[in-house]
């Protein structure tokens, strides 16, 4: 069958060609299959490094370069389109080779990988030279095995630096790129082929049937940057949303463990932030839904908040075009299910108590009880502790698990703390109301006591926030067994205190979790600066273990943050609004300009001063209009092409009452450090394009770190 091969860096030049130039695209290779070369008018190119490449008219200013084999076969690689004079060199200096572990497609710029070589072998042996070079410590047998060729393995055998591979990054073949990023960064060959390499092997029904040697069959093997079509319609379907790259192209990795065979019992994607996980999770959610035997609803897609959950309901519906398959996933946020059951059982929607009124009760009942703990600690105490180890008794409270607690409770203080937890329960019974975690506990419950979910497979989002209650829930929604459980979460993101283990509750991943290490969201200076924030910090992977960035990258450049520090507060506010200004002026939309404060208050400060500069704002929970506003916590999950992290101070960030004092629960202080510094880091990673971020008076100790290197 013929074939048309879309390469990935055509798409966004495609984007922004005029619409009649875009016609004149969608005509000439719509009816790809019935022609011959001559029919589409191939020009050869006088010098080519590779005689397949050649380029075709499309207007007399632009042309499209394609890869068109020499035999039979109607296929054809649609590389890129450039304006005239351009098109010529761009596909002179190019070689198309065949990877040699996945047989898939890598083109080449074969000028300027000489060139590259040629002065690294210079610096080689110039004075410079070091004799320790950054692939000493891998044999030649494991890069080989890992579809290095020789061209680069002589390349990478003269580096010296990650800052050389870097720079090569645009000039080796992507797939021999991401395995020498692996094994520069200290990942052992044996795990870089598991994540990238050894699913290439595991053939898919397109690769065991398309013939080894042609043009087509490598085009099939390469689905991270070539995506074949067969038809018109296959070809409209992919020129439709040519930004949305994430539809189309997923990495080997990515691919990996969206397309897995089933997995025995729960999996888990991780991964640094913007590294594709929620991308995953959809393609997963597609995955499963192409079974035929699955009815509608029975898959769930669910994350921590409403907000989320409609971006992802969105993404679904741009992801899966045939409503028959998209009809089989739910979308809904996980205290939405919960409300489900808990109003099957109650026969209404609980009444939630917040955050402010149970800070009200603690305090007095601890006051009554002449006990002197705050009122962040009981609170703390109760939902992780008490509500997260479904403790209903005070013997059980006395032997509870408090690791993870930092301050030790004598038996008798625990006693005193039970009377206030038992009043606390009480008074909230009488008044009829509940917190979230008892709302899923009820919810789990009516479950496990028989009420029938209808669910197959259950798939969450931003997993790190969940709390103990919210996993039990998630368990009882799906009988054990082959794709229960899909979970997706970084926990340096994590920005609630809900420290759990899955294996504690049930939730076995073993051998089933996979990590993302290629981050698609934000250029490497961004990528770098953030992750200068979380240096030296010690994270949980939510199994009984470490989790680290090791291999964490960016796949683009870009331009640096800035920090900008002012005397005041309306100093401050002034220099926001002119930042956005400068964003507005060239020409970024204004929804795509998100403006992050830790406190609601800050971001209604800065939306009535955008106000007063007749700049459109709105809060990033409303669909309103202009620049998107919230608070640090509703950025999580979302991104923007430039973001303002705003009022980043001394006294802001932490927050001091988000902390508890060092004096009185030293774990707990350093627990809740964490968690605000994560908060930081979430903010500041959702940018695309620009980074921005401002305080008055001092800046926030956070800071220190990146404010140093500057
Ligand atoms: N294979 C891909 N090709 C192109 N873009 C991709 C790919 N994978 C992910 N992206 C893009 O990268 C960005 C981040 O992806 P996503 O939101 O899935 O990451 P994440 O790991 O869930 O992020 P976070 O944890 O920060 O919320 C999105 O804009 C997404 O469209």
């Amino acid at each position: 069958m013929a074939a048309l091969g879309l390469h990935r860096d055509f798409l966004p030049q495609y984007a922004k060609l005029e619409k009649s130039v875009q016609k004149r695209v969608n005509e000439i290779f719509s009816k790809f299959g019935e022609h011959t070369h001559a029919g589409l008018h191939l020009e050869k190119i006088a010098g080519a490094r590779d005689p397949r490449i050649r380029t075709i008219r499309i207007t007399d200013f632009w042309r499209g370069v394609i890869v068109a084999p020499d035999d039979e076969e109607v296929s054809y690689l649609l590389l890129s389109v450039l304006p005239h004079d351009k098109a010529e060199e761009w596909a002179r200096h190019r070689r198309v080779t065949k990877n040699k572990v996945s047989r898939g497609i890598e083109v080449r710029n074969d000028i300027a990988l000489k060139t590259a070589t040629q002065g690294l072998r210079k610096l080689d042996s110039g004075p410079s030279a070091s004799e320790v070079k950054l692939f000493d410590h891998v044999s030649d047998a494991d890069l080989t095995r890992l579809g290095i060729d020789d061209e680069i393995r002589t390349l990478c055998r003269t580096l010296q630096s990650n800052e050389q591979l870097d720079a090569l990054g645009t000039l080796i073949p992507e797939l021999q790129y991401d395995v020498l990023s692996g094994l520069a960064a200290g990942i052992p060959p044996e795990a870089v082929w598991r994540e990238l390499a050894q699913n290439l092997f595991q053939d898919t029904d397109e690769s065991a049937t398309a013939p080894d040697g042609n043009l087509a069959g490598a085009m099939q093997r390469s689905p991270g940057h070539i995506v074949v079509v067969h038809d018109s319609a296959g070809l409209d379907e992919v020129l439709q949303r040519p930004f949305d790259l994430w539809r189309v192209f997923l990495h080997h990795s990515q691919r990996n463990i969206a397309e897995h065979a089933p997995y025995k019992g729960p999996a888990r994607v991780t991964g640094g932030a913007g590294t594709g996980k929620t991308v995953v999770a959809l393609h997963r959610a597609r995955h499963l839904a192409l079974n035929p035997a699955l009815g509608e609803n029975t898959i769930l897609f669910t994350t921590f908040t409403k907000n989320l959950a409609q971006e992802l309901a969105r993404n679904l519906d741009i992801l899966i075009t045939v409503p028959a398959v998209r009809a089989r996933i739910e979308v809904a946020h996980v205290d939405a299910v919960a409300n489900r059951y808990y109003r099957a059982v109650h026969g209404g929607s609980p009444d939630i108590i917040g955050r402010g009124d149970r800070g009200k009760h603690w305090r007095r009942i601890v006051r009554k009880h002449g006990l002197d703990l705050p009122d962040t600690f009981l609170d703390q105490e109760w939902r992780q502790v008490v509500l997260g180890q479904q403790i209903v008794s005070l013997e059980q409270y006395q032997e509870a698990d408090r690791r993870g607690r930092g301050m030790r409770l004598s038996g008798t203080v625990k006693n005193t703390v039970w009377a206030v937890f038992a009043e606390f329960a009480e008074l909230i019974r009488q008044q009829n109301r509940c917190t979230f975690e008892q709302v899923a506990d009820v919810a789990a419950d009516a479950l496990n006591d028989g009420i029938e979910s209808g669910y197959r497979h259950v798939i969450v989002d931003e997993a790190q926030d969940l709390h103990p209650s919210r996993w039990r829930l998630l368990r009882a929604l799906v009988p054990e067994g082959p794709d229960d459980l899909f979970i997706a979460g970084d926990t340096h993101q994590r920005i609630y205190d809900n420290r759990v283990s899955l294996r504690s509750l049930g939730i076995n991943i073993l051998g089933r979790s996979s990590t993302l290490r290629i981050n698609y969201r934000t250029s490497r200076e961004i990528l770098l600066w953030c992750t200068a924030l979380l240096l030296g910090e010690r994270v949980d992977d939510m199994d009984e273990g470490e989790s680290d960035l090791v291999g964490y990258r960016s796949s683009f450049r870009g331009d640096q943050p800035e920090c900008r520090g002012f005397a005041d507060k309306a100093g401050e506010i002034a220099g926001i609004v002119a930042q956005v200004r400068r964003w507005l002026d060239n020409d970024v939309p204004a929804e795509t300009i998100g403006i992050a404060a830790r406190t609601r208050q800050f971001g209604r400060d800065v939306a009535s001063a955008l106000s007063n500069a007749r700049i459109t704002s709105c809060d990033l929970e409303t669909a309103g209009e202009g620049v998107r506003i919230g608070t640090m916590h509703k950025m999580k999950g979302l991104e923007f092409r430039c973001v303002a992290v705003t009022d980043v101070s001394r006294h802001s960030v932490p927050m001091p009452n988000a902390v508890i004092d060092a004096e009185h629960d030293p774990q707990q202080h350093q627990q809740d450090m964490q968690t605000e510094r994560n908060l930081l880091f979430v903010a500041c990673t959702r940018a695309r394009d620009a980074l921005w971020v401002s305080w008055h008076g001092e800046p926030s100790v956070f800071l220190q770190p990146v404010l140093d290197v500057g």
